[in-house]
């Protein structure tokens, strides 16, 4: 059973904790995911390094950061996280996803602290990160707002706050509803819903409501030839944005 709270649609947390094996199946139901990884880390690094005037060549260029992984799943991105040195905690509503995360990252030797638990509970203990990173996550929340204001209440001083969902367009209604769901069955049907998807526009204001600035907004594209996705300018499908604290 999943964690109950404001922020939490149980429908949508069983559904990904039903995932089970599949989140480390890089050709299972969250092929997508892990198709996304190599570009969305590529970004979390060069994102972290700058704000934190890191050393780029560094092999663990996050050694002693604290980042906080919300809606972690099975940990696709807690354990690279954890691989370039952040000291990383990954939440999830479901158990079952914890559980997942916390036996593989076993496997894997990585240090990860996996808690089955909700951004609003750490944050009602004082908890702070240097990064706060919710990826993937905003579409499938109940409440936007308390999620993303709660996601704040999460960062340190100076810390950041790296946040990515889908945009609500004709485009990614086509090619990630249609065309992931229905026409190449990446994802069961149903996965996603095109009314819970945020623009950029509505992200920002709810991070200034939260006092947050956006201060960046890069877009990740599916490339339908290589079966890679890339950074790009257009912010139409996928996005990231990165915020911090208004001074
Ligand atoms: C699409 S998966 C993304 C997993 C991971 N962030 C990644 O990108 O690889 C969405 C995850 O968000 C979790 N989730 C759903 N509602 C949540 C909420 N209100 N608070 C935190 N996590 C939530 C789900 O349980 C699921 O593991
Ligand atoms: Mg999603």
């Amino acid at each position: 059973m999943p964690q109950m709270n404001a922020t939490v649609d149980p429908e949508e947390v069983s559904r990904f904790e039903a995932l089970g094996a599949q989140w480390w199946d890089v050709k299972g139901k969250m092929a997508p995911l892990h198709a996304m990884n190599p570009a969305r880390l590529a970004f979390l690094r060069d994102t972290l390094v700058r704000h934190f005037s890191r050393d780029a060549r560094s092999l663990r260029p996050l050694k002693g950061l604290s980042l906080v992984d919300i809606g972690c799943g099975g940990g696709l991105l807690s354990e690279p996280l954890s691989r370039m040195g952040a000291d990383v905690t990954g939440i999830d509503p479901a158990p079952g996803n914890v559980d997942i995360a916390r036996a593989h990252a076993a496997q894997s030797g990585l240090a990860v602290t996996y808690e089955a638990e909700t951004a609003e509970a750490l944050a009602e203990r004082g908890a702070r990160f240097d990064v706060v990173v919710a990826l993937e996550v905003v579409e499938h929340v109940a409440d936007v707002g308390l999620f993303v204001r709660t996601a704040g209440r999460l960062v340190a001083d100076g810390g950041l706050l790296v946040l990515s969902t889908l945009n609500r367009t004709p485009k990614s209604f086509a090619l990630a509803i249609v065309g992931a769901e229905y026409v190449l069955r990446w994802l069961e049907p149903g996965t996603h819903r095109w009314e819970k998807f945020v623009t950029p526009e509505e992200l920002e204001a709810t991070l200034a409501s939260a006092g947050f600035a956006a201060r960046e907004k890069v877009g990740l594209a599916y490339e339908p030839f290589s079966g890679d996705f890339r950074l790009t300018e257009d912010l139409s499908v996928n996005y990231f944005m990165v915020a911090e604290r208004e001074a």
